[in-house]
């Protein structure tokens, strides 16, 4: 049978998180139990990183929108048309069920990308549309209300079609089209992704359906449980990702040519490399375009320092001189290997710290629930590598140690992910406060080489002398 509303992701995470709590259960550290062989380091350099796994992570932990003052780039199709933008919901007169469920999201506003996106989506003749900008910027949301605008809920057949480049991403959007028409029983969606058996020769009568490429083409094409030509809005998410994944540029491709002409198309990226580019022009026919630039990261507002040291365990007892000298409400401590962050998570947690790990080999769910306990206060340390940590944006944080420098897969410095990490403790408004261990000669050239690539001073501090310490906090 096609699932409905009820059938979400949250039994799915609940389950997932039901692992988690098992596997973390007397390890007295929160998060999987690392199982490093001993013979093997493995750096997460090594580790292809996963867009779309990075992606559900994100969905996962956001609960607000990303702070942004960039100003919108937007190139008109036809340059002599009015551009509209809004600032109120009220201004898309949208249907009244729509408006409420809008609310009862607690949006009070559009947001950046929102404001422009969404009248030229609602436009009478609807126009196409490509659009990117970073994560967490309200692209889904503002998709989704074009697509519950324009479905007729009298016709018991599909209208709106999305595409998602994974299952479990497929699963977060249709979590937003279900809360956003909360207010709109009569609207029905479909889920098309593996293991939503239907019997041939039946037909979908959900007026929306959301689903990975490969399944949608099976539904359209050799199955014809979808009739193509009827859907008016056709959206594909994550564009970036999707091209990532073998075959699903074609499939989309061939999704599309089954499409009207007059359906409105509508592409969203988080990143407009050239590869994602010219995917979205082949699918999106005389498009408007939408772009928000990144916030750009700052070291302006903080306090960078290293330590001296000979070896890890003097890395460690440095850390817990630092610790003791000063009051650190939430820190993030960064790792090159699962293997350090293990050790040094059961470490400090030995020392009675409140210790959150997390590690390259838990699923995306059990990250996102640590992250989340750890957002919540009932952590206060988080031992992470790299690639698990990118984008957490943790208000708290006043503190961000790198345990150990971060370096690229050929040892030279990663300026960027040392921007990335040390860039989120001065957010908001407020000064952080950076610690980097050193160890040898080479991190300390890697130090210094960060140092003058970035033009910033980072100061020597003795963990030794406890009054030094304190007065770094002030
Ligand atoms: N106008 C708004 N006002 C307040 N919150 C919003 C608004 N639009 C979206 N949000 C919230 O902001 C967060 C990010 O929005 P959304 O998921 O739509 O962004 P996105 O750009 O699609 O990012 P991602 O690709 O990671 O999903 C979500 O928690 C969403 O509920």
């Amino acid at each position: 049978m096609c699932q409905e509303k009820s059938w979400g992701s949250d039994q799915q995470i609940w389950k997932l998180q039901g692992i988690y709590l098992e596997n973390k259960a007397g390890s007295g550290v929160e998060g999987a139990v690392v199982k490093a062989d001993d013979n093997v380091e493995k750096t997460e350099d090594e580790e292809k990183e996963d867009r779309a796994a990075q992606s559900l992570l994100n969905k996962l932990i956001r609960s607000n929108l990303v702070d942004t003052t960039n100003q919108v780039e937007v190139l008109q199709r036809d340059p002599t048309s009015p551009l509209y933008s809004v600032k109120s919901f009220e201004e898309l007169r949208l249907k009244p069920q729509l408006l409420q469920g809008v609310y009862a999201m607690g949006f009070n506003r559009p947001s950046k990308i929102q404001e422009n996106a969404l009248p030229m989506m609602l436009a009478e003749p609807p126009q196409n549309l490509i659009a990117q900008s970073q994560s967490g910027t309200g692209k889904t949301a503002a998709f989704v209300l074009a697509m519950l605008s324009r479905v007729e809920p009298g016709n018991k057949y599909p209208q709106c079609l999305c595409l998602s480049p994974t299952y479990e991403l497929a699963l977060q959007t249709g979590k937003v089209i279900e809360q956003m028409g909360n207010f709109y029983p009569e609207l029905k969606l479909a889920y098309a992704v593996r293991g939503n058996k239907l019997e041939r020769g039946q037909k979908i009568s959900e007026q929306i359906v959301i689903g990975t490429p490969g399944t949608v083409l099976d539904w359209c094409s050799k199955l014809k449980f979808i009739d193509p030509k009827k859907i008016k809005v056709f959206v594909l998410d994550e564009a970036d990702v999707m091209i990532a994944t073998q075959g699903h540029q074609d499939q989309s491709i061939r999704i599309q040519r089954m499409l009207p002409r007059d359906c409105q198309m509508l592409l969203f990226s988080a990143t407009f490399e050239d590869s994602v580019w010219k995917f979205a022009q082949k699918v999106v026919p005389d498009p408007n375009i939408i772009k928000l630039k990144r916030e750009e990261e700052t070291l302006d507002t903080i306090k960078q320092y290293y330590v001296l040291c000979n070896n890890r365990d003097e890395k460690f007892r440095a850390l817990c001189n630092i610790y003791g000298a000063i009051t650190i409400a939430q820190a993030m401590i960064f790792c090159h290997t699962r293997k350090t962050a293990g050790w040094l998570a059961a470490e400090l947690s030995r020392e009675g710290h409140q210790v959150a790990l997390l590690s390259g080999e838990m699923m995306v769910e059990q990250r996102a629930a640590v992250i989340e306990r750890f957002r919540e206060g009932k952590e206060k340390v988080l031992v992470t590598t790299n690639v698990c940590a990118r984008g957490i944006d943790v208000e708290q944080v006043s503190v961000v140690i790198n345990f150990d420098l971060p370096v690229d897969k050929d040892g030279n410095p990663d300026n960027e992910t040392y921007l990335h990490r040390i860039g989120r403790t001065g957010r908001f408004g407020k000064r952080g406060l950076a610690i980097n261990m050193v160890d040898s000669k080479h991190s300390m050239n890697i130090l210094n080489r960060i140092q003058e690539h970035f033009n910033k001073k980072i100061n020597k501090l003795d963990t030794d002398d406890l009054d030094e310490i304190e007065k770094i906090n002030n």
